[in-house]
């Protein structure tokens, strides 16, 4: 009660509270309702509104705030309700830890995911999205009479970025993409975690915000056990392959360059955590190293996928641009080119980068304030008293809403048509989107500051041989009115369609092969 009575954000302007549990959270989420715009409109880029329990909270889209509270990351952690939800399913992976730990992971981390060691994936994501492709021809568009076909394509993308991050990623193959095995051991558990934190129920909302309920065992908790031990149970296996592949190469044993082995992230992580300028203080334990099987899977798998079926979305709004894309690409007369051909492909660059832009996969990211602090402003704000503020103060505990998505649709950043999909508009960036304190293409998609997805390169490496593999192959139409496409909510926002609720996510594509004319 006291600090909702002495909070410093009291004298910001804020939509009203609609629930004395929920605050405004539940309307912020609804995606449908557009309400983060509405309420930018109303009350301008930063404003207050109301948490659980009604406590004030802070909305930042200005660059000055946002850069502070991304590169102070000591100062402002991940909540503890999503560390919560995370933490079960990945154990102390590094999308969950916080400070020197955190530090550490990344520390021993950062080498695998540099251009190079990506550059040396490129064929695993060529390698499965040619296998895609043929699986389309071969099993899905059967029909050889020229006629386009009615496919979901969000779940094919799935399974192809979930055989790339299984391969790359730990050196395993899943074969999510053969039609003809059952889902393996990894897989159902995989699935089995990722759904039983989707569409939380009621009771498990409550577990988050009251911590002790927790302690109280559910259907979903024992689910939720049983695949984290079956994840640790493979993942310590591939631990000792990789641990093994990376002794044998030290002592001079040659891996045969057709195997992944060696190049794989798990591999990668282990030689780094072995190089001998890490001290041994500084290395990781084994429960530290396993626990990013499952933080790979998690963190570079849907967000890939979700942003691809987009892409081919927006693509099906725009024919011409899905033309000119095809034409640059078959343009380049190899079905494989190498990692640096494919990021030099300039209209590619610029369809992800506007996907990107307007389908950011993570919409919002939250942190919470660990002390009392000051957060610098750009553009000072007015509050209810008429004061002008230049900086704003906080106390400890604060939640910070960043509105990755928001942003980079703003209107105040990228202009009137902000809301359009248009490649060409990267051919000049605005000034005001040349501070946005993004490790990536002037966006928040990845984030900003030490905590940034450490996965940008890998998942834009894989996006492009995706698109490059799919537009030179296929032609694409969107199978229901574009009106009855929505977005939702979930680990990250996904499409559905509105007439058919009940299938939840799904992009409904006519697919052809394409024949040059
Ligand atoms: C389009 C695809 C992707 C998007 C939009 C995306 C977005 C993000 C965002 C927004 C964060 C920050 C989350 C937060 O701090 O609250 C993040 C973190 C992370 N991402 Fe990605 N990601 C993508 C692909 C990948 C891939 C392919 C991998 C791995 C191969 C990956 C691995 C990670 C990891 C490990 C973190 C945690 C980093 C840390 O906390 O230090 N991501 N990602």
């Amino acid at each position: 009660v006291t600090r909702i009575l002495s909070s410093p954000l009291r004298a910001l302007p804020g939509p009203k509270t609609s629930h004395w549990l929920y605050g405004n959270t539940r309307e912020m989420y609804n995606v449908e309702k557009d309400t983060l715009s509405k309420w930018s409109k109303k009350y301008g880029g930063t404003f207050r509104y109301k948490s659980f329990f009604k406590q004030d909270a802070l909305f930042t889209m200005d660059d000055r705030a946002l850069n502070h509270v991304l590169t102070h990351v000591n100062d402002y952690e991940k909540p503890e309700q999503a560390r919560y939800i995370l933490g079960r399913i990945l154990g102390k992976g590094v999308l969950v830890v916080e400070g020197q730990q955190h530090r550490q992971q990344r520390r021993v981390m950062n080498p695998g995911f540099g251009n190079a060691q990506i550059r040396d994936l490129t064929d695993v994501f060529f390698e499965k999205a040619i296998k895609l492709r043929d699986t389309l021809l071969s099993s899905v568009i059967t029909d050889t009479s020229g006629e386009a076909k009615r496919v979901d394509i969000m779940p094919w993308l799935s399974r192809m970025t979930l055989d790339v991050i299984g391969l790359a990623g730990f050196n395993y193959e899943f074969n999510a993409l053969d039609m003809n095995e059952k889902p393996n051991e990894l897989s159902q558990a995989f699935e089995a975690t990722v759904n039983s934190s989707e569409g939380l129920d009621r009771f498990s909302s409550l577990q988050q915000i009251f911590p002790l309920l927790r302690y109280i065992p559910t259907a979903r908790t024992r689910n939720t056990d049983n695949a984290r031990a079956t994840m640790m149970r493979i993942g310590s296996r591939l631990l000792a392959d990789a641990k093994a592949a990376v002794i044998a190469s030290e002592g001079g044993e040659k891996i045969e360059k057709s195997s992944v082995q060696g190049r794989d992230l798990l591999s990668l992580l282990v030689r780094s955590n072995m190089a001998t300028d890490i001290p041994e203080s500084q290395r990781l334990s084994d429960d530290d190293v396993l626990a990013q099987v499952p933080t790979f899977l998690v963190a570079g798998h849907e967000t890939t996928s979700t942003a691809t079926t987009w892409a081919l979305y927006a693509l099906t709004q725009a024919p011409e641009v899905q033309q000119k894309l095809r034409r640059e690409m078959l343009e380049m007369g190899t079905d494989t080119p190498s990692m640096d051909e494919l990021m030099a492909l300039p209209y590619l660059d610029a369809v992800v980068r506007e996907t990107l832009r307007l389908h950011a996969p993570v919409p919002t990211v939250r942190r919470i304030a660990v002390k009392d602090d000051v957060i610098p402003l750009e553009t000072p704000i007015t509050d209810v008293d008429g004061n002008v503020q230049h900086e704003i103060r906080i106390v400890k505990g604060t939640p910070i809403y960043i509105p990755v998505l928001e942003i980079s649709r703003s209107e105040a950043v990228w202009g009137a048509d902000s809301r359009a999909f248009r490649p060409e508009r990267w051919e000049t960036i605005p000034e005001a989107a040349a501070h946005v304190p993004g490790v990536w293409g002037h966006l928040l998609c990845f984030l900003g500051g030490p905590r940034a997805c450490i996965g940008f390169r890998f998942s834009l490496v894989e996006m492009k041989a995706l698109l490059f593999t799919l537009i030179r192959s296929f032609e694409f139409e969107l199978a229901v009115p574009v009106n009855d496409i929505g977005s939702i909510a979930k680990i990250v926002q996904v499409p559905f369609v509105r007439s058919e609720p009940e299938k939840q996510s799904q992009m409904p594509l006519l697919i052809k092969p394409y024949q040059a004319s």
